[in-house]
């Protein structure tokens, strides 16, 4: 029996969330990023990892407008982003923690969520302004993060692991849908690992953000990563799911002398 021919349809693919075509980043005379090329899939989760000083960082800065590409575009949703400050990116759905600590010792939590929901909803960031407005996303926040029980509590009273998550409570305020996360298990102890590392899964599963990942903790991106991307030299080594990568001999020899 002949089975029909399945009906055409005019798949109108999107385009990729993020697509950087032969970026790169020279500074001083040195060449800090070269040529990458990569897309982004909405809701992926891609994870960056590459020896000390291989362009980490840089990439972040350059994706989110704080370096300017000296070769090469940014296009978020197909749009051509290259030469487009941070808050126009940020307008479109990107944000980003930062390696260091970006928190204000003596305000509290709450406090640290509700002045980045002002600046998010177009605000200043006068501390003065009135609260009732921004309660319920502050409380929102801080439920999701799981920081409302520490709502009142000063940023420098924080264990690492709150103030990982105080970073992310400050970042989805504005509810990025594309979220750039520079190394968010930098200082934080063993213990406190599982339930960032939950946190950080629920915010892509769960909330279906696309979340591009800086780490160097392997164990932790194995299970979060659909696909890891390897830098060395400022360069894009390799670009695969996370077994492939591992496998694959170029890596290993990039990370020589070094725990993969
Ligand atoms: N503004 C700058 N001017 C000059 N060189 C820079 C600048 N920023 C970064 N670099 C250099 O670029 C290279 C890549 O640095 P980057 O911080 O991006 O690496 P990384 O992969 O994130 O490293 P790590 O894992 O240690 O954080 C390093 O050699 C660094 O010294």
């Amino acid at each position: 029996m002949r089975t029909a021919p399945a009906p055409r349809e005019t798949v109108v693919s999107a385009p990729p969330v993020l697509a950087l075509e032969g970026v790169g980043w020279t500074v001083g005379g040195a060449r800090i990023l070269d040529d990458v090329s990569l897309e982004v899939r909405e809701g992926e989760f891609l994870a960056f990892i590459g020896p000390n000083g291989a362009g980490k960082t840089s990439l972040f800065n350059l994706v989110s407008g704080l370096v300017p590409a000296t070769s090469g575009r940014v296009l978020l949703d197909g749009e051509d982003l290259t030469r487009a400050a941070p808050h126009a990116r940020a307008r479109r759905g990107l944000g980003r923690t930062f390696q260091t600590s970006s928190l204000w010792p003596a305000m509290t939590v709450a406090e640290h969520v509700r002045l980045a929901a002002q600046a998010a909803a177009g605000g200043s960031y006068r501390v003065w302004r009135r609260a009732a407005p921004y309660r319920e996303k502050v409380a929102d926040v801080l439920e999701r993060t799981g920081l409302a029980h520490r709502a009142e509590a000063l940023a420098s009273a924080l264990s690492h692991g709150e103030k990982r998550k105080l970073e992310l409570a400050v970042l989805l305020v504005a509810e990025p849908r594309l979220m750039l996360l520079d190394e968010p298990m930098a200082g934080v102890s063993a213990e406190e690992v599982p339930a960032l590392t939950a946190l950080i899964r629920s915010l892509h599963r769960d909330e279906g953000r696309t979340v591009l990942m800086v780490e160097h903790h392997m164990d932790v991106l194995l299970g979060l990563a659909d696909r890891l991307a390897v830098m060395h030299h400022g360069r894009l080594l390799a670009l695969d799911a996370p077994d492939a990568v591992i496998a694959d001999e170029t890596v290993q020899q990039a990370y020589l002398g070094e725990a993969l």
